[in-house]
C-alpha cells in the first residue's frame, strides 16, 4: 500500500482551514482528516501543487509509544532519595548528640576537680 505525500509547508498560512490542523494531521495518513472536511474539488485540484510523491506503508516504522517505567525500575530510583533523607534526618541529630556529649563531659571534668 502507498501513500501520497504532499508538502504543505508553504500552505500553512495560506489554508482556509487554518495551520493547525494541517500541523496536526503531518506525518500520518491524512486522508480520513481530509475526506472528513467535506473538502471541495477547487481543494483537491489545489492539493496537487503540494505533491511529492509516494511513500511504501510497509516501511513506515510504527509509531513509538510511551512506555510507562516498569515498577522495579521506579524502586531503583526512588531508593537513593529514601536513603539520602534518612542520612539527612541522622546527621544532624547526631552533631547534636555529639555536641550534648561534650558538654556533658566537659561539667562531668569540673566537678571532679
Ligand atoms: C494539501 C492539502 C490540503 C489542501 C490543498 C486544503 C485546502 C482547503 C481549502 C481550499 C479549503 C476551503 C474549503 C474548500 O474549498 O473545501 C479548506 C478548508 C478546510 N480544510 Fe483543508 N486542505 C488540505 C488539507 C487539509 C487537512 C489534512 C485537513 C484536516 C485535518 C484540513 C482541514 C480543513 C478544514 C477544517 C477546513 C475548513 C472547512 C470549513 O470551514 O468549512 N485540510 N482546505
Amino acid at each position: 500500500m502507498f501513500f501520497k505525500v504532499y508538502n504543505v509547508t508553504q500552505f500553512l498560512e495560506d489554508h482556509p482551514g487554518g495551520d493547525e490542523v494541517l500541523l496536526a494531521a503531518s506525518g500520518k495518513d491524512a486522508t480520513n482528516d481530509f475526506e472528513d472536511v467535506g473538502h471541495s474539488d477547487d481543494a483537491r485540484e489545489q492539493m496537487q501543487k503540494y505533491y511529492i510523491g509516494e511513500v511504501d506503508a510497509t516501511t513506515i516504522p510504527a509509531r513509538r509509544m510511551y512506555k510507562a517505567q516498569t515498577s522495579t525500575a521506579a524502586t531503583q530510583q526512588e531508593e537513593p532519595g529514601f536513603l539520602f533523607k534518612i542520612i539527612q534526618f541522622l546527621v544532624p541529630l547526631l552533631i547534636l548528640g555529639f555536641a550534648f556529649g561534650l558538654q556533658f563531659l566537659g561539667k562531668k571534668e569540673k566537678t571532679e576537680t
